[in-house]
């Protein structure tokens, strides 16, 4: 909930910066694609299917600035998004994680790319860590939590799909996911709740978005 005067003014610009100029920069399979870092990013990351793609429609006000597919794990880069006109930050979708059956080589490659990402971009504020509401923490998010707790990179959780559960599981699911938050170094400690489908806290993530970016 959005309640005092300063929190309304940063979610205000916030809005406005997100319905100006947002536009896809590149896709980055390796690392030697990344584009130069002058910009603060933030970045988004969860299990194939986790909704990942429609949360930044929806925090984008785009239909398919991301692309929304029914595939799980088809995104294998780093996708980077520019917002503002002149540009203020940079939105980077990454690959997804979780795949059950994937080969071992392309989660060794997922692995190696996103480490070495986070571990050597100055520029990333904060990470938005996408976790299904209906399912909670996995180990693979766990994983990508102390990978995240030791390249020293922030970042906040994010339940998605919250239209999906009904309010008391939301909220179990919520105070869970919180207290596993609290034991890893890197975490913020509020739990952020969303639904891309019926608009739910997406105008609070993005003036987190826009605070992260500022700092
Ligand atoms: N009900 C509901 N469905 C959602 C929501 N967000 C995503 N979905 C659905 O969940 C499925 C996966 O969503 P995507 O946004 O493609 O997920 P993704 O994480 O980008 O997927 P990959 O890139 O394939 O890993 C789609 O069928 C979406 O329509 C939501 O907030 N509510």
């Amino acid at each position: 909930m959005i309640e005092n005067g300063s929190e309304e003014a940063l979610a205000e610009e916030a809005r406005r910066l997100f319905s100006g100029r947002v536009e896809f920069l590149l896709s980055a399979p390796q690392l030697k694609f990344l584009p130069a870092g002058d910009y603060p990013e933030v970045a988004f990351c969860g299990r194939s299917n986790v909704g990942k793609s429609s949360l930044i429609n929806a925090v984008t006000g785009r239909k398919a600035i991301a692309r929304t597919s029914v595939t799980p794990g088809r995104t294998q880069e780093l996708n980077f998004f520019e917002v503002g006109e002149p540009t203020r930050f940079r939105l980077v979708d990454m690959p997804g994680y979780g795949f059950a059956k994937a080969p071992l080589k392309v989660v060794e490659r997922w692995r190696s790319l996103v480490r070495t990402y986070l571990r050597g971009r100055a520029v990333l504020k904060r990470t938005l860590v996408l976790v299904d509401a209906r399912h909670g923490l996995k180990d693979s998010d766990r994983d990508m939590m102390t990978m995240l707790d030791e390249a020293a990179v922030g970042y906040r959780v994010v339940l998605t799909k919250a239209d999906k559960i009904k309010a008391s599981e939301l909220a179990a699911t919520c105070e869970r996911t919180a207290t596993e938050a609290r034991k890893h170094v890197a975490a913020y400690p509020q739990i952020h709740v969303t639904s891309a489908e019926k608009g739910a806290g997406v105008d609070e993530l993005r003036a987190a978005i826009l605070s992260d970016v500022r700092q």
